[in-house]
C-alpha cells in the first residue's frame, strides 16, 4: 500500500463536497489503494456542520481514509496537499448567469491560490469547480506563481458528461458506448458542445455520432443549447444547482488526472490555452486533451468548419472578458 497522500476539498461543508468526499474516501478517484488524509477547508461559519461531515467520514468506516483535518485556516488546509478540489465558493440561482458570480467569488481564489503557493507541494494538481471556474482557475494559478500553470485546470467535465448521456440516450446505447464528445471553451452559455468527432457504438458497428443521428440540424442547434443551458434547467426544478453530477465529473476529471486517458480517447477539461485552434492564449479554455503520466496535452489536428470556428470565437471572446474583469476585480 502507498503511502496516505492529502487531499484538500473546499467548500467541505456544502453540497458538491458532500457527494465528492464519499468517491475520495472510497478510492474511487486516486485508486484502491491509495490511502488519503482528508483536508477541509470551509469558512469559520460552517464549522458545526463540517463537525458533521466529519463524524460522517468517520462512520463511513472505509480504510483508506487515514486522516482528517477539519479547519477554516488556508495554511492548515493546503499545507502538503497534493490534489486540491476547489469548490468552496457561492452558487448561482435562478436568473443568473455563472459570470455574475464573478465579483462574489474570484478574490477567493486569488487568496487560496496565494495560500496554495506558500503551503501546497509544487506538484499539486488544482482542479478549479467553483464558478465561474474557467476564470477562477486563471487567477488561482495567476497568484500561485511557484506552481507549474499546467497544474491549474477548471471543470468542463460535467459539461462533458452531460453531451455524451444525452447522445447515448437520444440514440438508445448504454453512455460508455459514445466517445470523444468535446467541450469547447467556458464553462457558461456560450460553451460549445461537439460531437463532430464523437462516435457510437450501435450493436457491433462504431459510427460517427453524425451519421448515427441523421439529423446536423439538430446537433448544430438544439443539441447544443440543451447542453448549454443544462445548469440553468436543474437549478429550475431543483431550486439549488447541480451538486450529485458536479461532484462525479469532479471525481472523473481529477481521475483521468491521476490515472490517464485510455488509448485513442480524450477528456475535455479547461487548461491555459496555449493558442491552439486560434484560441487567444492565457484565457482557460476547455479543450479535449490526453493525459499520461499526470500531464496533459491538448489533442491536436481535428478539422473545424466554419460553424465550429464561430462558435469557438464565441466563448473564447466571453473569457478573454471575464479576465479582463476579474483582473480589474483583484487590483482593486
Ligand atoms: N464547474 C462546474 O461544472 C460546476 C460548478 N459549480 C459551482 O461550485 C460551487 C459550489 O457549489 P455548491 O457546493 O453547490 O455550493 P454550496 O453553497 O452548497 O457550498 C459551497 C461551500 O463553500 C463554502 N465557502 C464559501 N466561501 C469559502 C471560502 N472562502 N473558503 C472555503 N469555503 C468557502 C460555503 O461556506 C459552502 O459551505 C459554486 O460556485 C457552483 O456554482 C456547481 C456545479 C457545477
Ligand atoms: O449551473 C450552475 O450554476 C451550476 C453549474 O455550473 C452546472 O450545473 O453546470
Amino acid at each position: 500500500m502507498a503511502e496516505p497522500i492529502k487531499v484538500v476539498v473546499t467548500g467541505a461543508a456544502g453540497q458538491i463536497a458532500y457527494s465528492l468526499i464519499y468517491q475520495l474516501a472510497k478510492g474511487d478517484v486516486f485508486g484502491a489503494n491509495q490511502p488519503i488524509i482528508l483536508h477541509l477547508l470551509d469558512i469559520p461559519n460552517m464549522m458545526g456542520t463540517l463537525e458533521g461531515v466529519v463524524m460522517e467520514i468517520e462512520d463511513l468506516a472505509l480504510p483508506l481514509v487515514r486522516g482528517v483535518v477539519a479547519t477554516a485556516d488556508p495554511a492548515a488546509a493546503f499545507n502538503g496537499v497534493e490534489a486540491a478540489f476547489m469548490v468552496g465558493s457561492m452558487p448561482r440561482r435562478q436568473g443568473m448567469e455563472r459570470k455574475d458570480l464573478l465579483s462574489a467569488n474570484v478574490k477567493i481564489f486569488k487568496d487560496q491560490g496565494e495560500a496554495l503557493d506558500k503551503y501546497a507541494k509544487k506538484t499539486v494538481k488544482v482542479l478549479v469547480v467553483g464558478n465561474p471556474a474557467n476564470t477562477n482557475a486563471l487567477i488561482c494559478s495567476k497568484y500561485a506563481p511557484s506552481i507549474p500553470k499546467e497544474n491549474f485546470s477548471a471543470m468542463t467535465r460535467l459539461d462533458q458528461n452531460r453531451a455524451q448521456a444525452h447522445v447515448a440516450a437520444k440514440l438508445g446505447v448504454p453512455v460508455d458506448h459514445v466517445k470523444n464528445v468535446i467541450i469547447w471553451g467556458n464553462h457558461s452559455s456560450t460553451q460549445f458542445p461537439d460531437v463532430k468527432h464523437a462516435t457510437a457504438q450501435i450493436n457491433s458497428a462504431t459510427l460517427p455520432v453524425y451519421d448515427a443521428y441523421k439529423d446536423t440540424e439538430y446537433l448544430k442547434n438544439d443539441f447544443v443549447k440543451t447542453i448549454q443551458t443544462r445548469g440553468a434547467a436543474v437549478i429550475a426544478a431543483r431550486k439549488m444547482s447541480s451538486a450529485m453530477s458536479a461532484a462525479k465529473a469532479a471525481g472523473d476529471h481529477m481521475k483521468d488526472i491521476w490515472q490517464g486517458t485510455k488509448p485513442g480517447e480524450w477528456v475535455s477539461m479547461a487548461v491555459l490555452s496555449d493558442g491552439s485552434y486560434g484560441v487567444p492564449k492565457d484565457v482557460m479554455f476547455s479543450f479535449p486533451v490526453q493525459i499520461q503520466n499526470k500531464e496533459w496535452k491538448i489533442v491536436q489536428g481535428l478539422e473545424l468548419d466554419d460553424f465550429s470556428k464561430s462558435k469557438l470565437k464565441i466563448t473564447a471572446d466571453e473569457l478573454v472578458e471575464e479576465k479582463e474583469e476579474a483582473l480589474s476585480i483583484c487590483n482593486n
